[in-house]
């Protein structure tokens, strides 16, 4: 009986595919694991045929429907594995099929597919380009280093004719895998050494002879990066049956390699762009985690609950809903958990208050007391200095480091303000409330004072964390090996907070890892969003230099963000409702459309237009389950984390974006203002960074400062 593999590239067209059009595939997949090749040959209904002026000679089409046919890499060396590489419509299908050559990878032994008369009609063309070129990107490597890497006759020419990393993109799309991945990699830096070690050895077979095997099955069984084998027509029936996560198949060599390490010595740092498969990576660590020994107990944790529902769904699906694994894995926010610490521990369940109220609270202390600082300032002295060292008393606030305030405070004015943080305390403790940093506080104190309560924690969305909640993370686990896996994005701070991580017990030197591949938006979307950040300079995860998106990048190509402002609110918000129905018209259902803003004022009016003209729509805050249909509605910051084919976002002015309010002035403290407009910035390009596929951007009147043009 054959055997059925499937290609990535088959995923993503069968993810679009309409329903009877997927039943179609599936009856033509039954066939694969029901008859046997001869008879396959020979069968009526999925009429296996070849194409004419084919570049290579296994590639076939099958009868899906009348519209749509499958391509088929079919084996002719004696080997049994079927390769399912597309669905595509009927009249587009033979010469998608006749261009494609599947090769295996002389380094990696790995199958790749490149479009050979792509590569042959552009080459010499780009030759008389190179010849007059002052340098070419990689003319530092001799023809036999770049073999060594896997690459081969045909791409090697084409190699050297490649000036910059612009065309050695532009060329992605054309040229095998691997050897791209290569390229991509020796492009950013990389010494061949490197290369070879974080790309070709973890494919490579360890028993890999002198000569690739050339067998279509061998070269399969290699390709596990891109290619799944099925084994038995209930596996196939559960794939196709389940919505495709590509990520819980394929990981990207740099993802498998952080997520299935089987040890590290201590805490490991993971960060990387929006979408670069942090989340994925902290979801197989977990999986590793706990299948790895029979008992450990695992914190998975999250910013929001609407993240860790999501976190949750999707690590029953990595785990294929076996319940004796995921009860083993708590998922929370860190507020949560240490909300739980502290009511079992203490015995009481502890009552946070809200932002606004602590803002309350604040004003009711300034007026008391007759400060000489606003209740914003008390606010933030409270938060990046008493809570962030957890300083219980004067002696304390007094020797403590104000790193990162920018106004100087001297041992006068220090006693001066302490007894505002007293009598901030004093009313909570009247009202028999509390702050949710405050809780996280206590929580922290009393796993100090006891047994951790987990044998591993993965934290995901680190970047947002105050340092309180860092400690009831670090008191979580003991400290060891495997104790804490964390996944976060520096460039995607959008609440306050600041930490040294090293002076919290959670030393990742040495272990900390990079992910560069954006697995999720263009990447006209995603240097556009980036652009947002070019200006200015953004801390690391842990505090202790600055970090950069270099060599980030997307291997998907679409459209250019839509940029435009209109000349009233009304009008943008009517060219929204346009556009919704434009994308709906292409076949997007509306709950792969979010729209956002900075505020719910706009977002208001936004929903009932939309409404108004006939199209559904749901608010994030509301957390609709994933069928529930609709327009997702939310404001930036509920956008964190989420992503959508198409995103609108709306309102973006120069007196929303920074919205002045929440920017400290810089006469009241310069380096917290400087901080708060980074916070503003990068709050925009979290929006912007959703986006899978479309990016409408919009603002009526004056435009954001922080807006980059559109090339
Ligand atoms: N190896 C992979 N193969 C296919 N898809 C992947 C892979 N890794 C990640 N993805 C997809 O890319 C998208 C982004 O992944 P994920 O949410 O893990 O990124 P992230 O780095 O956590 O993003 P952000 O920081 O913006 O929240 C998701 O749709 C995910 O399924």
């Amino acid at each position: 009986m054959p055997q059925l593999a499937f290609a990535n590239s088959f995923w993503e067209s069968y993810d679009a595919l309409e329903k009877p059009v997927r039943n179609g595939v599936r009856k033509a997949m039954q066939k694969f694991q029901q008859l046997t090749v001869p008879e396959l040959q020979q069968d009526k209904g999925l009429h296996l045929e070849s194409v004419e002026k084919a570049a290579d000679r296994r590639i076939r089409t099958i009868r899906i429907n009348d519209f749509w046919r499958g391509v088929v890499l079919a084996p002719d060396d004696g080997s049994d594995v079927f390769l399912l590489v597309n669905v595509v419509p009927h009249d587009d299908a033979y010469s998608w099929a006749a261009k494609r050559l599947y090769t295996t990878n002389s380094a990696t032994r790995a199958l790749e597919v490149r479009n050979v008369r792509g590569i042959e009609q552009l080459t010499p063309q780009l030759e008389k380009a190179a010849a007059a070129a002052e340098s070419l990107l990689f003319a530092k490597y001799s023809d036999r280093v770049l073999r060594e890497l896997g690459v081969d006759d045909q791409v090697l020419r084409a190699v050297r004719t490649i000036i910059d990393k612009a065309q050695l993109e532009a060329f992605g799309t054309l040229l095998p895998e691997d050897q791209f991945e290569v390229l991509q990699y020796l492009a950013e830096g990389f010494s061949p050494e490197e290369v070879y070690r974080d790309v070709v050895a973890v494919r490579r077979p360890v028993d890999a002879g002198p000569d690739p095997d050339e067998t279509l099955a061998a070269a399969i069984a290699n390709t596990t990066s891109r290619i799944t084998l099925v084994s038995g027509p209930d596996e196939l029936a559960d794939i196709l049956e389940k919505p495709f996560a590509a990520w819980r198949v394929f990981l990207h060599p740099s993802q498998r390699r952080v997520a299935y390490r089987v040890s590290y010595a201590g805490p490991v740092q993971v960060t990387g762009g929006p979408g670069t498969g942090k989340t994925v990576a902290a979801l197989h660590r977990v999986k590793h985690l706990l299948t790895r020994s029979p008992d450990t107990r695992v914190l998975l944790t999250t910013y929001t609950n609407a993240l860790a529902a999501s976190l949750r769904e999707n690590l029953g699906l990595l785990l294929d809903g076996d319940a004796s694994l995921l009860g083993r894995v708590e998922v929370t926010t860190v507020n949560a958990y240490a909300h739980g610490v502290v009511a079992r521990l203490d015995g009481k369940v502890p009552s946070p208050i809200g932002d606004r109220e602590e803002r309350q609270v604040w004003q009711q202390v300034v007026k008391k007391l007759g400060l000489p600082w606003t209740e914003q300032f008390l606010a933030q002295e409270y938060r990046h200095v008493v809570l962030a060292q957890d300083l219980r008393t004067l002696d304390a606030y007094r020797a403590a480091s104000r790193r990162g305030r920018g106004s100087a405070l001297s041992p006068a004015r220090r006693e001066q303000l302490w007894p505002a943080v007293e009598l901030f305390e004093s009313i909570l403790r009247d009202r028999k409330a509390t702050t949710h940093l405050k809780v996280c506080a206590r929580a922290a104190e009393l796993l100090a004072a006891s047994a951790p309560t987990h044998d591993h924690v993965v934290v995901d969305e680190a970047q947002d964390l105050h340092p309180a909640q860092w400690r009831v993370l670090r008191g979580a686990v003991a400290p060891g090996s495997d104790d804490l896996f964390l996944t976060g994005d520096p460039h995607q701070r959008i609440y306050d907070s600041k930490v040294s991580l090293g002076s919290l017990g959670i030393a990742v030197a040495g272990r900390s890892h990079r992910l560069r591949i954006n697995y999720r938006s263009t990447e006209e979307i995603l240097s556009w969003s980036t652009g947002i950040l070019t200006p200015v300079s953004i801390d690391d995860l842990g505090g202790e230099g600055s970090d950069t998106l270099a060599g980030y990048r997307s291997l998907l190509h679409g459209r250019k963000p839509q940029v435009e402002g209109h000349g009233s609110e009304h009008g943008e918000v009517a060219a929204l409702v346009e556009r919704v129905q434009g994308w709906m018209a292409q076949g997007i259902s509306p709950s792969e459309i979010g729209v956002c803003a900075r505020f719910n004022v706009l977002l208001d009016k936004a929903y009932d237009k939309l409404t108004a003209a006939g199209v559904p729509v749901a608010r994030v805050r509301d957390s609709p389950g994933a069928d529930v249909e609709g327009v997702r509605i939310a404001t930036m910051h509920a956008m964190k984390g989420l992503e959508f084919r198409c995103v609108a976002v709306l309102g973006v002015t120069a007196g929303a974006v920074p919205f002045a309010r929440e920017v400290t002035p810089a006469f009241v403290d310069a380096l917290q203002h400087d901080s708060d407009m980074l916070r503003e910035r990068c709050l925009l390009f979290v929006a912007c960074t959703r986006a899978r596929e479309a990016l409408a951007v919009s603002w009526s009147g004056a435009v954001s400062p922080f807006l980059p043009a559109v090339s």
